[in-house]
Formats: C-alpha cells, structure tokens, sequence
C-alpha cells in the first residue's frame, strides 16, 4: 500500500528533504537509492519495507515516492537545500517561477495554475507506478501563499481525479521569531478550511513552539530553518514509522484514521515526541515510564497546548527502538493508572499502544541526541481547540478592518471565502466545546 509524498512551498519541500535524509537512514539507503548491505544486515527492516514509501527503478535503485512542488524556484538558492534538491529526478519536481508573496490567493489563482498541469501531470506518473496506492501525506506550511493556497488547488484537483485517495498533512502554523508576514492570518485560517474539507488526517506544527524548544532544550541560540527542519524530520519519522515499517497498528492511513480521529471533520491530533535532547548533551538513559508521561506535559509539545489539561477523545503511542517489555508494561500500568487523564468515554478509557523494534539511526546534518528508546504521542484532545481560538480571534481583527483583502480579491477571491472559512472554525470550536462538557 504506497504513499506518495508531496512538498509544496519552500517549507514543504526543505523540510521534506530533511525527511528523506532520515527515511533513507532509517531504510539503510545511500542518498542515491543504493542499499547499504552493511547497515541492513544489522538492522531490522526488509527489502519489503521500501514499498510504501520508495519506488524501485530499473537499475536497481530505491527512490522516494515524493514530489517537490513550488511556483518558485528560490530553494535553488539555497546552498545546503538547493543541492539536494537538484540530486531529485526532474520528473519528481515542479518549480514556476514567481512567489506568491505570502497570499493564499495567489496560490489558489494565477501563480497557482501556472505549475498546476505539471503537477498532476507528475501525480499521475507516480500513481502509475504504485500497485495500490492508499494516500498522498502532504508537507507545507500554512503561512507561505504556496504552502497554503497552491496545496488547496492541487488537493482539489487530485481528488477530483483521484475521490478515493486518502489524504494526510504535516502543515507549519507561522511564528513570529523567524520572518512572519501579516497575512499568514489568513493564509491559515483559509488553508485550515482546505484541511477540514480534505485531509482525513492533520498534524500541526508551531514555529514558535519549535524555535523556543531550540533554546530552552537543545540550547541552540540561533537557530535557522535545516535546524527546525532536522527536528521536524525526527518527529515525522516517528509519526510515518508505523506506515513504513511492519506494524500491527497504524499500519496504513486508514488505519489511523480509524484509531485516532472517530469525528468527522475533527482531524487534528496532537504529537509530542520524547526524548528531545541535543547530540553533544549528556545523555541520561531515561526509562520508558518517564518518557511516556513526559509526552503529556505542556513544555514537550509541538504545539502551545496541553494535551492532559482537556478531554481526550483518542490517543496512541508509538514506541521505537529497543524495548524492554517488563519496562513497557510497567509504563503502561502508569499511564493507565494515572487519574489526571480525563477522555470523552463515549470514544476511548486509554491509550493505544504501537511497539515498533525499527532502529533508530542518526542522519545528515542531525542536531537531536539518538536514544535507546523513544516515544511518539498522538492524541487526539480537546486542548487544541486553544490554537484555533487565538488564531481565530486573529483573523477576526484583521478581517473587521478589512486589512489587505485586496490582495485576495484582486486574484479572484470573495468576501464568502473568508467566511466560509470562518464558519467552519466556528463550528470546529463548538464542537470541542461540546465535547469538553
Ligand atoms: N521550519 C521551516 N520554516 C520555514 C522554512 N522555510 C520557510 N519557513 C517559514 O515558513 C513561512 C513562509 O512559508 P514558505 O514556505 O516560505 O512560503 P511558501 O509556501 O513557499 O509561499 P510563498 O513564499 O508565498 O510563495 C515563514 O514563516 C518562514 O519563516 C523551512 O525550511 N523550515
């Protein structure tokens, strides 16, 4: 069951090369598509794993089932991304030629449409060569004009073709710390619209978020974008393990939409990834008990929200590396036994677990210690709801004024987009506050 990958905007697709950099690790790949014999004979995944997410060329090489998606080609620029991006096979990149300055309707409109034949074009080689796709998981950010409104026109136009593709995103709510630009506001809220409308599946990110866990944990005083991106990489590896890996649970996209999201239009788990330390810190070897409740506290998250202060409706952990089971029971008991959980009981009393004996393996450009044993959280809980509050009140400010909706209309856009994009958050909000009750 394949997954194609698709990184639309500059996020998307630096990012997603620091994905591949770490998937390639994980499945003993040169970065070339050459298997390392040497590492795979000590590791514990099989030629079979490749499938989902490699495709396997006539020479024998194994490359990534991934599109590169921008109406620009400014990532070329960049010394470190731009390189790797040139080693990607033409066929799997589309790059136009002007930016959308940060409006999410230059994405959806003229600069859009000028990449957008190519781009299903290059959606339907790699379908062609999948035997049984099941989904697309999709990696932008939702400030960028292209992250948010080119996903929007290109996700309408796959599903259009393709209605029984499941859909998956990794999306980048904007910060302030690292350039931020005035409509990301609008960006947002308007390609969380396309979310709710398309993806079975969404797991947000906060730039802000990232960058203080730069400071306050990994001490890095500066960090730039391949930093947020190696640690970003980390925790989508974790999050894909179970779909690139063999696993009993979360094995395909449907899967997970199955144990984790049981409300429609309510796509939103929460992930938390544990340990998160720098390579040079001291590496204490935390057990397994410590690292499952550590994923719950408010300071670990992805996101400004805490998963245990509001009801949950579902929650999974993923579990990697090389596991005692003595310690993973006595974890568990932990976990079950701890009475500061409250769950919506109409959807879940605990949470599931996915034990994946995958090694974990260091990577290009890596700044993140590599533990014995690490655990990814996904819950799907209440506390989110927090996220689209503020960002809603927000947009609200700026859209009473009517500050640049020019910007918006000039390239075909109407007041109702807005608030249409508006209801549904309201309606989103609504729903988690009845579920809280
Ligand atoms: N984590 C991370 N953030 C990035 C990266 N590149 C840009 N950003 C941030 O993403 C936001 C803008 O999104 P981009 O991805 O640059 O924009 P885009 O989707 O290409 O859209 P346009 O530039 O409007 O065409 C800004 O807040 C940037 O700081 C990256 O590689 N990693």
């Amino acid at each position: 069951m394949e997954c194609i990958s698709i990184h639309t905007g500059q996020t998307g697709i630096q990012w997603g090369l620091s994905c591949w950099d770490l998937f390639s690790a994980e499945h003993c790949l040169s970065p070339e598509g050459k298997i390392r014999l040497s590492d795979h004979i000590f590791s514990t995944s099989s030629l079979r794993d490749f499938s989902p997410f490699y495709r396997e060329t006539e020479d024998g090489l194994f490359k990534p089932r991934a599109l590169f998606l921008d109406c620009d080609d400014n990532v070329l620029e960049d010394p470190m991304y731009g390189s790797k991006l040139r080693r990607v096979d033409s066929p799997q990149k589309v790059l136009g030629t002007s930016n959308c300055a940060s409006i999410f309707g230059q994405g959806l409109g003229h600069n859009g449409d000028a990449v957008l034949d190519k781009s299903l074009e290059a959606v339907r080689r790699l379908m062609e060569e999948c035997e049984s796709p099941q989904g697309l998981i999709w990696y932008h950010s939702l400030g960028g004009g292209t992250g948010s409104g080119f996903t929007t026109l290109l996700a309408r136009g796959i599903a259009r073709e393709y209605p029984e593709l499941k859909m998956h995103e990794f999306s980048l709510l904007p910060g302030a710390e690292l350039t931020c630009a005035t409509t990301d506001v609008y960006n947002s809220l308007l390609g969380l619209h396309n979310s709710l409308d398309m993806m079975g599946c969404s797991y947000l990110f906060d730039s802000d978020v990232l960058y203080k866990t730069c400071f306050n944990k990994l001490h890095v005083n500066n960090p730039n974008h391949s930093v947020l991106n190696t640690i970003l990489a980390r925790v989508v590896a974790d999050v894909t393990a179970t779909l690139r890996f063999p696993s009993i649970v979360n094995a395909t996209m449907e899967d997970i939409e199955f144990n984790l999201l049981p409300i429609q239009r309510m796509p939103f788990p929460v992930v938390c990834l544990q340990p998160l330390l720098h390579r040079n810190a001291e590496c204490h070897d935390e057990h397994f008990k410590d690292l499952v409740m550590s994923c719950f506290e408010r300071g670990n998250q992805v996101l400004n929200c805490s998963p245990k202060e509001d009801k949950i409706i579902r929650s999974c952990l993923v579990l990697r590396g090389f596991i005692d089971m003595e310690e993973v029971r006595d974890g568990l008991n932990a976990l079950k036994t701890d009475k500061e959980f409250k769950f919506v009981t109409s959807f879940s009393k605990t949470h599931t677990t996915c034990l994946l004996n995958s090694k974990l393996v260091d990577f290009a450009d890596n700044i993140v210690s590599v533990p014995r044993i690490q655990v990814c959280s996904l819950t799907n809980s209440v506390s989110i709801s927090g996220i689209f509050k503020e960002l809603t009140r927000k947009f609200d400010m700026m859209f009473q004024q009517k500050a640049f909706l020019h910007w918006y209309y000039s390239e075909g856009m109407e007041e109702d987009d807005f608030n249409n994009a508006r209801d549904e958050m309201e309606t989103l909000l609504v729903k988690y506050q009845n579920l809280e009750k």
